[in-house]
This record gives C-alpha cells, sequence and structure tokens, in this order.
C-alpha cells in the first residue's frame, strides 16, 4: 500500500526519524532541508537538550551547519515520542551481543512498539538500522503488527540501509547511491519516492527487503575481508624480508589487483561488527570469520614488533600517536588504537617485570579525540622522553611530522609504523623504523 502524499518541497510530507545518533541526525536534516516537515524522535532526553541547547556536534563543520540550519524550526522538531507521520525512519542501534552470538534488536523492537500504534494505512516503515537478513520483514513487521492495529497489508514496510562513510557523512549522505527493498513492490516504491526526492545518487531497488539487508552486509564484509588480506600479506611480507606497501604498490600496478592499506586493524561502529550478522542464520562463514580474527589480531602483532625492537617492554616508555579508529576522525569506538593501549597498559605476562606489575608507561598523543577515559598528551609532552612512537591512527597532523625533532626529544629511537607514515627521511634521521 503506498501513501498518496506528495514528497517534499511543501512541508506537506512527515518523515519522522527514529534515533537522532551519526545515522539519524544528519538523515533528519536531510529530508528537512529538502522540505519536509521533520520529528526527530529520541528515547534519551538529555540528548534532545544538548541538541536544543547547543546544535550538532559533528566533526565536520559543514554537517553541524546543514543540521543546525534547520534545528529548532518548523522543518525539524524534536521530540521523545513517536508521532503520526506518513514516514517512519528506524535509526537506532544494533549492537552485536558476543554472548549469545546474535544482534542484539532490542533498539529496533523497541522503535517499532512505539511506532505501531501511531501508524495509519499507508504509512511506510523503514529500517535503515544495519540488521541480519530477514529483520524487517519478520522482526520489524511482525513487532508493528503486533503492538498496532492495522495488518500487514495496509502499510509499507522496506529496508534502506545507510552507507555515510564516517569523516564525509555530508557529501556521502546527499550522493550516494541508495538501495531500497520493500517487503512488496509497493512498499519498494514509497521508499524509492521517499529517497529519489532527496538524494542526488541513484536509488537501486532490491526484489525484497532481505536482499538490501544483505547487500549492506556483503559491501562491508567485502571491505573487512579485503583489509584481512592486506594485513595477512603484510604480516607475510615481514616474515620474507619485504617492506609491506611498496610491495603492494607494485602488485597493485597489475590492472585486475587493488590491495588496500594494512594497519593495526580494523575498527569503528560497522566493520568489526556488521560481518557478524552474516554469521546467525548460516553455517557457511569461514572465510568471513576468519577475516575477523585476523583483523583483530593485528592489534597483538603491532605489540610483537615494539617487543621485539625494544628487547623488552618492561620499563619504558611509549608514545602513542592516534587514539582514532581512523585518521582525521575523533571516533574510538572499536578502535585497535584505544585496544592497543589498554593492553600495553595492563599488567599482562607479555610486558611484566618480575613483580608482576605493568612497567610500561603510555602516553596517549591524539589531536582529535577528545576522550575522557584515556588521558591525553600533546604532542611534544607524549615524545618526551619516549623509548619509542607508535603510529596508530593515520591522522592528517602525523604526516608531517619532522623525524629530526621527534628523534630529538625521544630517549630511544624505536617507531613502529602500523600506518604507513614514514619515508627514508625518518631512517636517515637514526630511527629505528619497523614498518607495517
Ligand atoms: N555510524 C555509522 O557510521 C553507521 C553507518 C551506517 C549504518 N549504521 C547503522 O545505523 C544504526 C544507528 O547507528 P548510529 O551510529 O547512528 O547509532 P548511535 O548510537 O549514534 O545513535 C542511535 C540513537 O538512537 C537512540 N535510540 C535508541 N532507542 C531508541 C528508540 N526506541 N527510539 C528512538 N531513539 C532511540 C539513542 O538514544 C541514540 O541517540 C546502527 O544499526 C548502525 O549499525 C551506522
Ligand atoms: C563498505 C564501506 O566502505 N563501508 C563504510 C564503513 O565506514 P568505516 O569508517 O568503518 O570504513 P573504513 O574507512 O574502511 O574504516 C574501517 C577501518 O578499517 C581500517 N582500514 C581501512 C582501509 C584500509 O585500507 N585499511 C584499514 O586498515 C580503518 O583504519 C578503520 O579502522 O562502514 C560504514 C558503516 O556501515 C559505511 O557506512 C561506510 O560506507
Amino acid at each position: 500500500m503506498t501513501s498518496g502524499s506528495a514528497h517534499g518541497g511543501d512541508g506537506t510530507t512527515t518523515v519522522s526519524v527514529h534515533g537522532l545518533g551519526y545515522v539519524g541526525l544528519p538523515t533528519a536534516a536531510l529530508f528537512a532541508n529538502n522540505g519536509c516537515t521533520v520529528y526527530g524522535i529520541d528515547t534519551q532526553p538529555d540528548k534532545l537538550e544538548t541538541l536544543r541547547t547547543e546544535g550538532a556536534d559533528f566533526r565536520e563543520s559543514e554537517l553541524n551547519d546543514y543540521v543546525d540550519r534547520v534545528l529548532g524550526t518548523d522543518a525539524l522538531r524534536l521530540r521523545e515520542r513517536p508521532v503520526q507521520s506518513d514516514y517512519h525512519l528506524v535509526c537506532v542501534p544494533t549492537p552485536f551481543d558476543h554472548e549469545r552470538g546474535a544482534a542484539d534488536l532490542s533498539y529496533v523492537r523497541a522503535a517499532a512498539e512505539g511506532i505501531a500504534p501511531k501508524l495509519r494505512p499507508g504509512d511506510t516503515v523503514i529500517v535503515e538500522s544495519t540488521v541480519p537478513p530477514g529483520t524487517t520483514a519478520n522482526v520489524v513487521g511482525e513487532t508493528l503488527e503486533r503492538n498496532g492495529d492495522l495488518l500487514r497489508e495496509t502499510f509499507n514496510l522496506a529496508f534502506c540501509p545507510e552507507t555515510v562513510l564516517p569523516g564525509s557523512i555530508l557529501d556521502e549522505l546527499r550522493g550516494n547511491d541508495r538501495i531500497v527493498g520493500g517487503i512488496d513492490g509497493e512498499a519498494t516504491a514509497a521508499a524509492r519516492d521517499l529517497f529519489a526526492d532527496a538524494v542526488d545518487g541513484d536509488i537501486h531497488t532490491a526484489p525484497d527487503a532481505a536482499t538490501a539487508e544483505f547487500a549492506k552486509l556483503a559491501q562491508n564484509t567485502h571491505r573487512d575481508a579485503n583489509i584481512a588480506i592486506a594485513n595477512e600479506l603484510a604480516k607475510v611480507a615481514r616474515d620474507h624480508g619485504v617492506v609491506p606497501r611498496p610491495a603492494f604498490d607494485l602488485a597493485n600496478e597489475h590492472p585486475r589487483v587493488d590491495l588496500l592499506h594494512p594497519g593495526p586493524g580494523v575498527g569503528g561502529h560497522c566493520l568489526p561488527v556488521d560481518p557478524l550478522y552474516l554469521g546467525q542464520h548460516s553455517d557457511h562463514v569461514q572465510l568471513i570469520e576468519h577475516a575477523r580474527a585476523v583483523n583483530d589480531g593485528m592489534v597483538e602483532y603491532v605489540q610483537e614488533l615494539l617487543g621485539d625492537a625494544l628487547g623488552s617492554l618492561a620499563g619504558k616508555r611509549v608514545a602513542v600517536f592516534g587514539l582514532a579508529y581512523k585518521g582525521n576522525v575523533a571516533d574510538t569506538r572499536n578502535s585497535p588504537a584505544r585496544r592497543f593501549v589498554e593492553t600495553l597498559a595492563e599488567p599482562t605476562a607479555k610486558v611484566a617485570t618480575d613483580g608482576g606489575e605493568s612497567a610500561v608507561d603510555v602516553r596517549v598523543h591524539d589531536p582529535h579525540v577528545t576522550d575522557a577515559a584515556v588521558d591525553l598528551w600533546s604532542e611534544s609532552a607524549a615524545l618526551a622522553g619516549a623509548d619509542a612512537l607508535v603510529f596508530m591512527t593515520d591522522h592528517d597532523e602525523f604526516t608531517g611530522l619532522d623525524p629530526e625533532a621527534v628523534v630529538e626529544r625521544m630517549d630511544d629511537n624505536v617507531v613502529v609504523d602500523a600506518r604507513g607514515l614514514t619515508d627514508e627521511s625518518w631512517h636517515e634521521a637514526g630511527l629505528d623504523v619497523r614498518r607495517l
């Protein structure tokens, strides 16, 4: 059943966005900036209050402007509870529950329970949260039906994944192609119409919601597995006495080869988690799991490189540059750098002194992160008297460092470069550089 409403332009189409996080808030602004009347709904009153008083706080100033332009106007109204709307977009968290080995769909269920009593015939519910295949039709569909007055045939239900790249959210929000898959043709058409009016990219329709859900997971699984190949090849290269990155550059001269960059592992909100959703109803997940393990093992590998270079870690001062999960963002969710810092500072067998106490003095410097959970140091204070410097994140600020000035501040000369930030000049400055 499709909605008869016109989309965008005159404010007559109403869109509720449930969950105002990294995905939901920009999405709410997208439709509000395109002439819809948007209700931004979040269950955290504090979050709504902060938005009202301080505005958006993304590390992309253009995105903040884009959101703030409509925040507090009639185009984007903030609410704690669901209201009636032509469209309901579900952008709530879907964390992975490692104990159960399954996606935690409790937020998605709660959102659907809240939407159900507000649904009218012809309204459309679109799931944007990343979910295991089948969730939209089964979990969301059943929850909506059970908690409201409408039969499934009378409202539209579709999945439309979000693919914005943190760091370039605004450009990707407006420019990316979209996939839409409804539980029937009318639902697909209703979802397609909404996005077609708001984004510049093409809209690709999937045969059903499960195919769209699978396609989203396939994208992130593909990237995770390709990074794992790069990481494994980098370790193998070092076993052969070969420096990985120049070898990769040569390999990539082949027209059908495109090796990604090795690094200290894969972090962020999506790649370390999304591949796991595929194993929920399938016994055929092998390479995908192995790729996850390879990527997760890179933190330990960087620690090994450091240990090899220093002899023993006990009593050493280590400057770690970068806490964010990737360059030029402030996000530390699932960050390999964070795990590296935590293990290094822990009293483990590997790094313990005879007394069994942690003896590593870790000093983290990250010009993007303001994370109260970890003590952060300025560049020069982190380097002062350090035995080793480890690059864990490829922030632009680190590419401009002068190796002569670095070696001058340090006590010893070890550099472990997990991000390809150093070149020959670092050797020439007298630094012992171990590169991934
Ligand atoms: N962050 C990304 O880059 C990204 C990209 C693509 C897809 N995704 C997916 O999008 C979804 C949302 O991710 P996020 O990063 O925006 O999460 P987030 O944690 O930043 O934001 C989620 C928001 O939902 C709110 N919320 C929870 N339950 C609610 C409910 N019942 N009703 C209304 N609001 C509720 C929370 O208070 C929070 O503000 C996840 O499934 C994620 O996997 C994320
Ligand atoms: C398929 C795809 O592109 N999906 C994107 C991805 O966004 P992301 O920010 O998580 O993605 P990346 O930039 O790939 O970073 C991930 C980690 O991998 C490390 N890395 C990267 C490249 C490399 O060559 N070597 C590496 O080691 C990097 O440092 C970081 O830790 O998921 C979002 C949510 O679903 C999507 O919306 C978004 O489209």
